[in-house]
């Protein structure tokens, strides 16, 4: 059984297929890649199976379970995190408060608990931590952990983002565009990290990546989509050297 299908997935924007009968499947553990010209339909994609947009047509499963129809705020529980094309933190908080918030979809204290700080907010507040600790370990982030994000550079940014979203201990990732804005040495160092997430964190990994050096480093299946559709599929070798997928990157 596959982890996670998309199965015909379509949504239309008035008269704009941006995704147009989909289908896909990622196994359990694995890269899989999306790529594709501009305006393919990639992020669309990432934005259906965070449920920011509901689908015209089709049906996404996740480990077993239909999730075409979850509300957005259940989608973090179930396990499935994501980055941003637009790195998306809280620009005047710290590493470490941007990390915490990650954690945000664990809290099962309610209000009145936490205002009374009882025992077991207490208990719940230092496993968060613990874990936001693991993190800034794993991604080596020590040095920046009291720094505000505002004073960071544009790389460390991405790799805290890429913290925080790990901070929610997703079993699948959705990763924008994770080498747009780095430079070539950081490019690299991102490729080591999603190497470490899938083979030491064991997290599935679903990436959108214009990068075919980065793409060829970590994916082991390549999909790519071509207005909406999807026009090749296989191994990142496989995908570079398809005529067609030449042809739309680089016109008739
Ligand atoms: N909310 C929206 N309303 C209308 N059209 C949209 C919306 N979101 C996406 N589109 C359109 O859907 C198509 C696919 O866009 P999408 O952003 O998914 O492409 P992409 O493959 O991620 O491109 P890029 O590589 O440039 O990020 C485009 O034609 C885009 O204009």
């Amino acid at each position: 059984m596959s982890f996670f299908k998309a199965e015909n997935l379509a949504i239309y924007f008035g008269g704009v297929k941006a995704v147009d009968g989909v289908n896909f499947e990622i196994n359990q553990g694995e890269c899989f890649t999306i790529i594709g010209p501009n305006g393919a339909g990639k992020t669309t994609i990432f934005n259906l199976i965070s449920r920011i947009y509901d689908s015209t047509e089709g049906t996404m499963t996740f480990d077993g379970q239909d999730i075409t129809k979850v509300p957005p705020h259940a989608i973090a529980s179930l396990g499935i995190a994501r980055t941003f094309q637009n790195i998306e933190l809280f620009e005047h908080a710290s590493v470490l408060q941007n990390l915490l918030v990650g954690r945000h979809c664990h809290s099962k204290t309610r209000l009145l608990s936490e205002l009374a700080f009882l025992p077991s907010v207490r208990k719940a507040e230092v496993a968060h931590r613990e874990k936001v600790e693991e993190i800034i370990d794993f991604l080596d982030l020590q040095h920046y952990r009291e720094s505000l994000i505002m004073n960071l550079p544009y790389g460390v940014r991405k790799v805290v983002e890429l913290g925080r979203a790990l901070c929610t201990e997703p079993r699948l990732i959705l990763l924008d565009e994770p080498s747009s804005g780095l430079n070539v040495e950081e490019t690299q160092d991102m490729s080591f990290w999603i190497d470490d997430i899938k083979k030491d964190l064991g997290i599935t990994v679903l990436m959108v990546e214009h990068d075919m050096g980065l793409v060829s480093e970590v994916s082991d299946q390549v999909l790519v989509l071509n207005y909406g559709r999807m026009l090749a599929f296989g191994s990142p070798q496989d995908v570079q050297n398809d005529p067609e997928v030449i042809k739309a990157y680089l016109g008739e």
